[in-house]
């Protein structure tokens, strides 16, 4: 995990060379990196998927996960986050903690992933390990130890002196690094190791009784008492072990593979999977055993041209074999297991039977989609679920043809299917189809993968922000919907009051009604007719969210009173009262970070100001200045080319969303107006 371009394909590539899984280097600015098989990937030099992969060292088997850095793809991460047990955080040394590093540790924080920093790009110039180093300690606020210390840098670096053994590693340039010599500790540097052999084991003797009392009393340790005491203390998230090197000169990685094995968790190593039973909601736990009843998660959901649907899952306990039924505990479905299959980085492996702790891949699993827990029919269990980041812009898109019109629909809801953060709807008002994601480029892939795999030509409208609504006071509505005409009439009748609710929450429902004012059948159709009203607003058509809606009182009818009514009052009614209760728009407020040399700072911040931003700070970062500031989404567009220009291209920025605030009164009118078509 890491921020755009700090090296992870790149490491990957080298580990599959390593590791034997390959045999010839792709290069990512070649287009010809296994890890990105997807077109667009190749050549855009980017990951845009996370690819699963597994490869063996020194008798272990390593599931990897090569995770994409740009924002646009931030589900990615997140759902490999929730399945991993360890992470590789990778760097550019030459620019240490950047913006995007910052989100990917916070998530592994959330998922409580141990970890491993790997100083990579040592061989750039400008390169500096230790202040990398130290950047982890001012940004992320983390412990890092580093268990090796760099020979030399830039165009100089030659490879890493190993702080356990105290001895040199140098890599042979030839043999693409594939060999390397392991020698006396260079004259030069002695002392430098040896201080920073005394940090590391001043950090991690704690973590093992034995080692601490050796290391108080001054006695020698042995590597593999070192590498226990490093173990403990990784895998608690006490301290991150730093090591360093350049993928791309080939230096480094089969130490950073060793650290792997040595340092981060093997499925046995971490604490039990925690669920409930989906029938009693009581908390169940289930220990990494193949003995224990099965319990994996869907994580991700990939169509592929040869197999069909695919679905990816991770194995906390239990086993389980092709041919058996499987309980789709999210979905309440059940599925038999047609094919299980192991992915290799260019090929996939039909295997009979997974294990705890196995990542695979099933074909066959009808309804299963992101984030679904399969278990053991009998003795199911429902894990935690996992939260998807809503989109933040939306636009039109139409088929250019009749033909294209079916197809489209199907595909889709397909590419929906596969990408939680993704989502698909049809305007009311104007029964266009309107596509939904996290940013330009992530939209942009969605069209692009429209037309080449599914050969579906569409149109596409001009990308807008996903504005949403939400209220700011309490307020209560009363609404009845009656039709007494002869016959079977209708009679629905509902009192209610919707308040602001916290920021995330979107619908909190409660009943309230008491004496069965309400008979309780047809709660569920009341929280129905506020669910549907939600998603068109009260303000401009955008959905409201964050609501807390209360029904307290009402009245039906014996014979008229049906579900139908209900829904139609309740939806009528929470209109009404959303009205009164000031109801605005909000917008997608985006955090910036903008490096750019210290000449064009002045004119950079001035229209980051004029594009209503806030700056929030300046930093010095790896010679140049980084701003840091907040704004809103709508005025982001066309910025690259803006900033392009102003600075003769020698500023970059990367931004993430940040929250969503209230629209300035002017602007909420201009775009409630345009919305409403005036
Ligand atoms: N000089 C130098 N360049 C490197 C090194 N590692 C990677 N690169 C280059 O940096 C660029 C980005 O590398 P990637 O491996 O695609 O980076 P990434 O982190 O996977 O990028 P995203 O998936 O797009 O976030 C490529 O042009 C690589 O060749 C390194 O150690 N030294």
């Amino acid at each position: 995990m890491a921020h755009i371009d700090a090296g992870k394909t790149t490491t990957t590539e080298r580990i599959l060379f390593y590791t034997g899984m390959t045999h010839k280097l792709g290069e990512v600015h070649e287009g010809a990196a296994t890890m990105d098989w997807m077109e667009q990937e190749r050549e855009r030099g980017i990951t845009i998927t996370a690819a699963a992969t597994t490869c063996f060292w020194r008798d272990h088997r390593i599931n990897i996960i090569d995770t994409p850095g740009h924002v646009d793809f931030t589900i990615e991460v997140e759902r490999s986050l929730r399945v991993l047990d360890g992470a590789v955080a990778a760097f550019d040394s030459v620019q240490g903690v950047e913006p995007q590093s910052e989100t990917v540790w916070r998530q592994a924080d959330k998922y409580q992933v141990p970890r491993i920093a790997f100083m990579n790009k040592m061989d750039r110039i400008g390169a500096d390990f230790y202040a990398s180093v130290q950047s982890i300690i001012d940004r992320l606020g983390a412990n890092p130890v580093p268990i090796q210390i760099p020979i030399g840098r830039e165009a100089e670096f030659r490879g890493s002196i190993d702080l356990v053994r105290m001895k040199g590693f140098f890599y042979d340039d030839e043999t693409l690094g594939a060999k390397y010599k392991i020698d006396e500790i260079p004259a030069d540097l002695a002392e430098k190791a040896n201080e920073y052999r005394e940090k590391m084991l001043e950090a991690v003797a704690e973590y093992d009784d034995q080692v601490m009392e050796k290391y108080l009393n001054g006695q020698p340790l042995a590597e593999d008492e070192v590498r226990r005491a490093i173990r403990a203390a990784t895998i608690a998230m006490k301290v991150t072990p730093v090591l360093c090197g350049s993928a791309f000169k080939n230096k480094g990685v089969q130490q950073l593979l060793d650290a792997v094995v040595d340092y981060l968790p093997s499925p046995l190593d971490i604490p039990a999977a925690v669920g409930v039973d989906p029938n009693s909601g009581k908390e169940l736990r289930r220990d990494p055993s193949d003995s224990e009843p099965f319990a994996a998660l869907a994580f991700k959901i990939m169509t592929d041209p040869f197999a069909g649907q695919l679905t990816f899952f991770r194995v906390y306990s239990g086993t389980l074999k092709t041919g058996t039924a499987v309980l789709n505990v999210t979905k309440g479905t059940k599925d038999r297991i047609g094919r299980l299959l192991k992915m290799h980085a260019n090929k996939r492996e039909e295997i009979e039977i997974v294990y705890a702790g196995d990542i695979a891949a099933a074909v066959g699993l009808k309804s299963a989609t992101t984030g679904d827990t399969l278990a053991d029919e009998k003795q199911p269990l429902l894990l935690e679920v996992m939260k998807f980041p809503e989109p933040v812009i939306a636009m039109a898109i139409e088929p250019k043809t009749k033909q294209d019109q079916e197809k489209m629909g199907f595909a889709l809801q397909k590419l929906a299917q596969e990408d939680p953060s993704f989502r698909v709807r049809t305007d009311e008002e104007t029964a266009q189809t309107i596509i939904a994601g996290m940013g330009e480029l992530h939209l942009e892939i969605i069209v692009d993968r429209l037309l080449r795999e599914f050969k579906v030509e569409a149109n596409v409208g001009k990308p807008e922000v996903a504005f949403r609504e939400t209220i700011r006071r309490k307020a209560e509505a009363e609404s009845k919907y009656i039709k007494q005409t002869g016959g079977r009439g209708q009679y629905g009748h509902v009192v209610l009051t919707v308040e602001p609710s916290e920021a995330g929450k979107g619908l909190e429902f409660v009943n309230k009604v008491v004496g069965g004012a309400i008979p309780k059948e047809y709660i569920p159709a009341i929280e129905k007719g506020v669910k549907e009203r939600m998603e068109t607003g009260v303000v401009a058509g955008f959905p409201l969210r964050d609501v807390k809606v209360t029904v307290i009182d009402g009245s039906y009818h014996d014979v008229d009173s049906n579900e139908m009514a209900f829904k139609i009052a309740a939806s009528m009614g929470f209109a009404d009262a959303c009205k009164k209760a000031d109801p605005v728009l909000l917008e997608p407020i985006m955090k910036v970070e903008v490096l750019v040399p210290q000449d064009f700072m002045g004119d950079v911040i001035g229209n980051l100001n004029g594009r209503r931003g806030k700056v929030q700070g300046m930093k010095v970062r790896a010679g140049a200045q980084a701003i840091e500031a907040t704004v809103p989404l709508m005025e982001m567009f066309g910025y690259a080319t803006d900033l392009r220009s102003r600075t003769q291209g020698r500023a970059t920025y990367s931004m993430e969303f940040d929250r969503y605030d209230q629209v300035p009164r002017q602007i909420a009118e201009a775009i409630t107006a345009k919305h409403r078509g005036e």
